[in-house]
């Protein structure tokens, strides 16, 4: 009587319980005990793996990777995280799985600065982002565009050579200077204006800086969604909303002034400009639909918002890096002088395309510098669609994805030495960056690599053979190209820590 009477409670306590373990364990049986995961680093309760990230994470995730190999699966907060860091695994990726990889991350700071996704870069994938691609490759950044746009292009590297003359063989910033020529070709096709010309370049330029650093954040609240209040407590949410409005007033300004332009032609029976700008482009698909195309206003915004943010810094990044790498190695800097002004004797300028056809070297010191220092080391983060297998393991919907091209431009397995800048290395191979071939990637590759490959080459090639074909070039105070700091700077677009400081001496033929 005794015995029963307490053991009654004890097994209506029991049962529950031994049921609940038994149905929690076969829950996570099927969640992961059953799953072929691909390997992963011990991670601290909460923020998971958050912590391995370091300031500059394409450097620690190659550590871990040498670690727990190619495919490995951390946990960023909440977030399932795969991070690819061979040129096998990412081809698996971006060319075998590419559709089911078609998608982006979702954070709060993209949907705030980039109107709900209506860009192209963060667009979920799906009919809306199909549409607004074609349209800029169709469109915008076709080759017929990139070849009318060799008089912006030229006029800018004229001024940028102007201005590097008059230092007089006095030490020149020109990280200052390529930002400002970048800046200047990318806001002229985009909206036709050189934005230094109107006064509050520097404050778009300030803005895309903060836009971008914002955009390349690994915030809290997106990766641990019930400590989202911390973005609130930390100001992140309000300073992104504060930079998303004043984005949006300054974009704002330009259509409307660009609206306005166009009225007062037409009312004046004023010839309307031959070339177009991006901006007259997209005017004319919101006012009528251009090839079944129709976008909206904050659509159009947002796009400006990509060309400016996606094509600029990268781009200054690129021409940066490779000075950089021809100043520390004074053989390649006379190797690929020599092949320039070989092919340009006789000419005080450079015709472009015709002249780079035979201009090997450059080619090669380009895919060398792209190899080494890829401008968005982890290209833009996707996300799986579904669950997939990859490489045997298996990955589940909604993972995040990030391609670790700056580990797989420096992999042993793919390079000989693969440390060093040995431009040689491409002349007698066919690999090139255009997303065919995996171990060289930095503009990503399959449905959403760069759109704007073109553009950005014919900007870099120009540029580049010009500064080298019209002038020597020097470290400051006699320093030694060994000497040179190669730190790299934090956020989204990798460029060098401080500005890069030159002597250049004009060269006569
Ligand atoms: C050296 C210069 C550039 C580099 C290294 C670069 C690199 C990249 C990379 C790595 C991606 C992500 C690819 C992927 O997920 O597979 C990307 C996407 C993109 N880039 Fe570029 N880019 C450059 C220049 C430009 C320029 C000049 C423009 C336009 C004017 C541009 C517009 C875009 C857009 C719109 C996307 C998003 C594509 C999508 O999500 O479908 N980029 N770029």
């Amino acid at each position: 009587m005794e015995l029963s009477a307490w053991l009654q409670p004890l097994i209506i306590f029991l049962i529950p319980l031994i049921l609940t373990i038994f149905v929690f364990k076969r829950y996570f049986a099927t969640k992961t005990g059953n799953k072929n995961l691909p390997p992963s680093p011990p991670k601290l309760p909460i923020i998971g793996h958050l912590h391995k990230l370091g300031s500059l994470p394409h450097r620690s995730l190659l550590s871990l990777s040498k670690k727990y190999g190619p495919l490995m699966l951390l946990h960023l907060g909440s977030i399932p995280t795969l991070v690819v860091s061979s040129a096998v695994a990412a081809e698996e990726i971006m060319k075998t799985h590419d559709v089911k990889f078609a998608d982006r991350v979702r954070t709060y700071a993209n949907e705030k600065l980039l109107y709900c996704y209506k860009d192209v870069s963060m667009a979920p994938y799906g009919e809306y982002w199909r549409q607004m691609k074609s349209f800029c490759v169709v469109q915008l950044l076709n080759n017929k565009s990139v070849q009318d746009m060799g008089t912006n292009r030229e006029e800018e590297t004229d001024f940028l050579v102007k201005n590097i003359v008059e230092s007089n063989s006095s030490v020149v910033d020109l990280s200052e200077l390529l930002i400002t020529l970048t800046f200047n070709v990318v806001s002229t096709a985009a909206f036709g204006k050189k934005i230094d010309q109107r006064g509050d370049g520097r404050k778009l330029w300030m803005l895309m800086k903060e836009t971008e650093e914002l955009l390349g954040r690994f915030d809290v609240g997106t990766f641990t969604p019930w400590l989202a209040w911390i973005n609130t407590v930390s100001g992140f949410n309000a300073k992104v909303k504060n930079i998303a409005k004043e984005n949006d007033e300054f974009f704002e300004r330009i259509v409307e002034e660009h609206i306005n332009a166009s009225m007062r032609k037409k009312k004046g029976g004023e010839k309307i400009k031959e070339r177009e700008d991006f901006l007259d482009i997209l005017l004319g698909a919101e006012e009528d639909a251009i090839g079944g195309f129709h976008i909206d206003r904050d659509g159009i915004k947002a796009l400006i918002l990509d060309m400016i943010a996606g094509g600029t810094d990268t781009t200054y990044t690129a021409l940066e890096w490779t000075m950089t790498e021809l100043l520390r190695h004074p053989k390649a800097m006379k190797e690929v002088q020599n092949e320039i002004r070989n092919i340009c004797r006789g000419k005080s300028n450079i015709s472009y395309p015709d002249d780079f056809e035979n201009m090997h070297y450059l080619k090669a010191v380009i895919k060398e510098t792209l190899r080494l220092h890829p401008p968005l080391p982890l290209l833009v983060p996707r996300t799986a669609r579904q669950d997939v297998k990859v490489m045997g393991y298996d990955i589940a919907a909604g993972t995040m994805v990030l391609i670790n091209a700056w580990a797989i431009g420096r992999d042993p397995t793919s390079w000989d030495e693969p440390d060093e800048f040995r431009p040689e290395r491409f002349l007698n191979s066919t690999i090139d960056y255009r997303g065919h071939d995996f171990q060289l990637i930095p503009f990503g590759a399959g449905r959403r690599g760069c759109p704007g490959i073109s553009f950005a080459m014919s900007n870099y090639e120009y540029v580049l053979a010009n500064l080298l074909h019209k002038f020597d070039w020097q470290l400051p105070n006699g320093m030694k190209g060994d000497e040179l700091n190669m730190d790299e700077g934090t956020g989204l677009t990798c460029h060098r820590k401080v500005p890069l400081l030159v002597v250049a001496t004009p060269f006569s033929c």
